[in-house]
């Protein structure tokens, strides 16, 4: 009775033949061909799955109690939301393992040596970090007296505390010293036992406070341990090798000079320091740093029918997975597994393997399924038309079957198409399945891990897919690639702990053959969140992958639009690459004239392609002749697009004046051509706003024409009149929107051009140009001319003058001296600070700047 509900009948010809007239056409086909060719082969011998031990956790986990919360108080917060970290080397293992940290989890930071000279802690009033990490502690003691007084000025001013790890100095003589400054007393080179956060402390919070460890393993004598102090919070509390009470994460109360600190001892390579590292953010930023306690997990299981006979999962299997399932739903919430078929490869193992899809089958509703291909192609190798059929036959073995897809999503075979994005398979996605939602683990890149991220392309939302430590052959404990140790610590702490520690939602990807033999994916996940759950007080989720992907670009809506990079300088990405895509024959530009806009960009982009090794874009249409790609719409055509625009030449240019002050573009060109010259006119911000004024009037902006002066935009508080003032201003405010580009590109990569000195002699400017961009000497003397007509310099080619159209070197009243006052004093602060910037860089001070701010002191 049991089989003769199910779609199909698992034994017997009869059985099977009168189960087949009820199936389609198609899939009678195909169910008599399979039937057919497969081998009347006997099943492969088995041995029971071998048993490792479950992890224990030191303590019993029923009290559950009540956690200190801190009151955070959001009106006392005057600084943006970015950490400081100060290093001692960008190289350093410690710096790498802290920036994976940041990156994983994306709080904004800011990464800095050691140096003479910090960066700029205040912008107005307001401060730029909301706290201060120092990798090397003993580097921040010993620091210039002129800079440690800077940075304890700024924490106890902007009330940032300093987070510094303190790691025992393996040559030093000492074993326990007084901190300099302070009464507090550290031991260095210590091990630490029963180690606990500390119950009165207001700083764990994802940590689960009344956990003993007996010792960490590794256990290495490599602690700094600190001796509890009155104004000093033990937030980790331990004893040493003779039990005396110590701390291995303290908090500083300030009483001492008034400064916050939270000192840890010893590097974030330990789990429990990485726990106490999160917990100490998140208490230092007032909850700024920090998710919730809440952590949604998805298991796919992506090939539930793929893998060789005798690899793959037997009935006792499928009834040890659904267990399995039963067992998770009591630790994660609704938790079900995500089954991904290609309907070709069911009943294609040995007897024993058929029986277990079968049962798969008659247990379909138990799980959420989502498709694939039918045979499990590789996207790329095929074009549009054929996708679709191979998705519509996926679609009608999944009618056929009654296998529950409930939801939009579907993971593409290796991740091939998915990024670098092959537009034929989100087209056939949306098509067949109607697809919202996939996942990768390649953009932007594989590796690292912690650097993966989200992104929406044609309206399908592609989430991260973090990595579980299960290759798709993993059936074996023994047979653990580099050995079983290496899996336990990815479980115990590891990267596996990491990932749900430091990402809201994990999607993890396994495959049927790690839910076969040992069962590998079952031990992994139900060993993970017995740990997780005895240290930590996570609350694990499962929800819906559409929920999930709404629910993390709503997290990090910054994410939304995909970053292109250069996919031929990964291996990887060489290998997934959509086959119109090139490597041996594509151009991108490696200068770029950046703007601002009404500096004298046009002219310079003109004179600069009469260099006969420099060629520029194919002109556009739209979009007033420039590309304006990153930042702007073209941006979502994608790279081809991009690409398509340009010829090979020793010198490749690009100018879009829109760039400048777009917060998108930095990140997108540095992205795509990381060694690119940027070229910044420097001109100054008060012609620059009064001719973009007369720029917007000769458009006819309706607002720009009800006023009869500028300075009546000037004076507007409110409105349309008030919108159209910060536009005509923000542009000019060099140095904010330079720091957006320096943090991206080195000095050396940065060319400036002073605007003034452009306009009025435009020869020697671009003499000076072609020689900070490499370019071989041509003395544009012989080519530029002062055309009196015009009131401009134009380019003269085969004797002809070739000025710029009338949209630039317009004619129109001299700014007023009123005006000028008005302007110089708006941009007074910014050209302060460009003064600053490019006494820094080393760089010549343009007139116009230095006569600026004369005139307004
Ligand atoms: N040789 C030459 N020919 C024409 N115009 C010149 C030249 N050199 C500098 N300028 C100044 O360039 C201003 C226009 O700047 P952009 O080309 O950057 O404008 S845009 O942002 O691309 O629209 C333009 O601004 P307006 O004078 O307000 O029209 C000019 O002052």
């Amino acid at each position: 009775m049991r089989f003769a509900l199910a779609p199909y009948a698992p034994h017997g010809f009869f059985r099977f033949f009168r189960f087949l007239t009820i199936l389609t056409g198609c899939l009678i086909l195909f169910v008599i061909v399979k039937w057919r060719n497969s081998p009347d082969i006997s099943s492969v011998p088995r041995f029971p799955p071998q048993r490792i031990p479950e992890y224990v956790c030191p303590c019993n986990l029923t009290s559950n109690r009540p956690i200190r919360e801190p009151i955070f108080l959001p009106n006392e917060i005057h600084t943006e939301s970015r950490a400081l970290i100060l290093v001692e080397s960008i190289y350093s293992r410690h710096t790498k393992m802290i920036a994976q940290i940041f990156n994983a989890t994306k709080y904004p930071h800011q990464l800095e040596t050691f140096s003479k000279s910090l960066p700029d802690l205040i912008t107005g009033e307001r401060g730029r970090f909301s706290v201060i990490i120092v990798e090397n502690y003993y580097k921040y003691l010993n620091m210039q007296s002129w800079n440690r007084q800077l940075i304890d000025n700024y924490s106890k001013r902007y009330n940032v505390t300093i987070i510094g790890f303190m790691t025992s100095k393996i040559n030093e003589v000492y074993q326990h010293a007084r901190m300099k400054g302070s009464n507090l007393v550290m031991w260095q080179n210590q091990k630490a036992f029963n180690l606990s956060f500390s119950q009165e402390s207001l700083v764990p919070y994802i940590a689960r406070p009344e956990v003993s460890i007996q010792s960490l393993i590794p256990d290495y004598e490599d602690w700094v341990l600190f001796e509890p102090q009155k104004n000093f919070e033990t937030v980790l509390a331990c004893e040493d090798a003779k039990e005396r009470p110590r701390a291995a994460i303290i908090r500083d109360l300030g009483a001492e000079d008034g400064v916050k600190r939270i000192l840890i001892g010893h590097n974030v390579s330990l789990w429990i320091v990485r726990l106490g590292l999160l917990d100490s953010l998140r208490f230092a930023t007032q909850g700024r740093f920090g998710f919730s306690l809440d952590r949604w997990i998805q298991i796919d299981i992506d090939d539930i029918f793929v893998g060789a006979r005798g690899t793959r999962m037997i009935e006792a299997d499928v009834d040890a997975l659904v267990e399995a399932q039963d067992r998770l739903r009591k630790e994660i919430s609704n938790f079900t597994f995500m089954l991904g078929f290609s309907g070709s490869y069911f009943r294609n193992g040995d007897d024993n393997e058929d029986r277990a899809d079968e049962k798969l089958i008659e247990m379909a509703s138990k799980f959420y399924w989502f498709c694939h291909m039918f045979r499990h192609n590789h996207p790329l190798e095929h074009n549009f038309t054929y996708l679709e059929a191979i998705m519509y036959q996926n679609k009608m073995f999944a009618e056929t079957m009654k296998i529950p897809v409930p939801f939009k999503y579907s993971i593409s075979p290796q991740h091939a198409g998915v990024f670098p994005v092959y537009q034929e398979l989100y087209d056939a996605w949306r098509n067949v399945w109607d697809v919202k939602v996939t996942a990768t683990e390649e953009y932007p890149h594989l590796r690292p891990a912690s650097d993966r991220r989200g992104f929406i392309y044609k309206g399908i939302q592609v989430l991260p897919r973090q990595t579980c430590g299960l290759y798709t052959h993993t059936q074996f404990f023994h047979t653990y690639p580099d050995g079983i140790s290496r899996l336990l610590n990815n479980v115990f702490g590891g990267d596996l702990f990491s990932s749900v520690l430091l990402n809201p939602i994990s999607i993890f990807m396994t495959h049927q053959q790690n839910f076969a033999h040992d069962r590998l994916a079952i031990w992994v996940f139900e060993n993970l969140i017995r740990f997780l759950k005895c240290h930590t007080r996570l609350e694990l989720r499962w929800t819906d992958p559409i929920s999930s992907a709404d629910r993390y670009f709503k997290m990090f809506p910054q994410e939304k639009t995909p970053i292109w990079s250069n996919p031929c300088i990964d291996a990887r990405h060489r290998t997934i690459l959509p086959p119109a895509f090139n490597c041996s024959n594509f151009t991108l530009p490696n200068v770029l004239i950046v703007g601002p806009q009404k500096t004298g960009t046009t002219a310079l982009g003109q004179f600069l392609s009469l260099h006969p090794n420099a060629s520029t874009n194919l002109p556009v249409n739209d979009s007033f002749e420039e590309l304006q790609f990153f930042g702007g719409k073209h941006y979502e055509n994608g790279l081809e697009w991009y690409i398509d625009k340009f010829s090979p030449s020793s010198t490749v240019f690009e100018k879009s004046a829109t760039y400048f002050d777009n917060t998108e573009a930095p990140i997108q060109v540095f992205t795509l051509i990381p060694n690119a010259k940027i070229v910044v006119v420097l001109y100054d911000p008060a012609l620059r706003a009064y001719s973009w004024f007369q720029h917007i009037k000769a458009h006819n902006d309706s607002v720009a024409l009800s006023v009869s002066t500028m300075d009546e935009v000037l004076e507007a508080d409110d409105g349309p009149l008030k919108k159209l003032r910060s536009r005509c201003i923000s542009g000019g405010r060099y140095v904010y929107h330079l720091d957006r580009w320096l943090e991206y590109f080195p000095s050396s990569q940065m060319v400036f051009v002073d605007g003034e000195m452009f306009k009025e002699r435009p020869p020697i400017v671009m003499n000076k140009l072609i020689a900070d961009l490499e370019l071989p000497s041509f003395d544009y003397h012989n080519v530029l001319r002062f055309s009196p007509s015009k009131g401009f310099w134009c380019s003269l080619t085969k004797g002809k003058m070739n000025c710029l159209g009338k949209g630039k070197g317009r004619h129109y009243e001299p700014m007023s001296e009123t005006l000028r006052t008005k302007l110089n004093k708006i941009f007074q602060p910014d050209n302060a600070a460009l003064q600053k910037i490019l006494q820094k860089l080393h760089l010549p001070m343009p007139k116009w700047l230095r006569s600026s701010l004369y005139n307004t002191k």
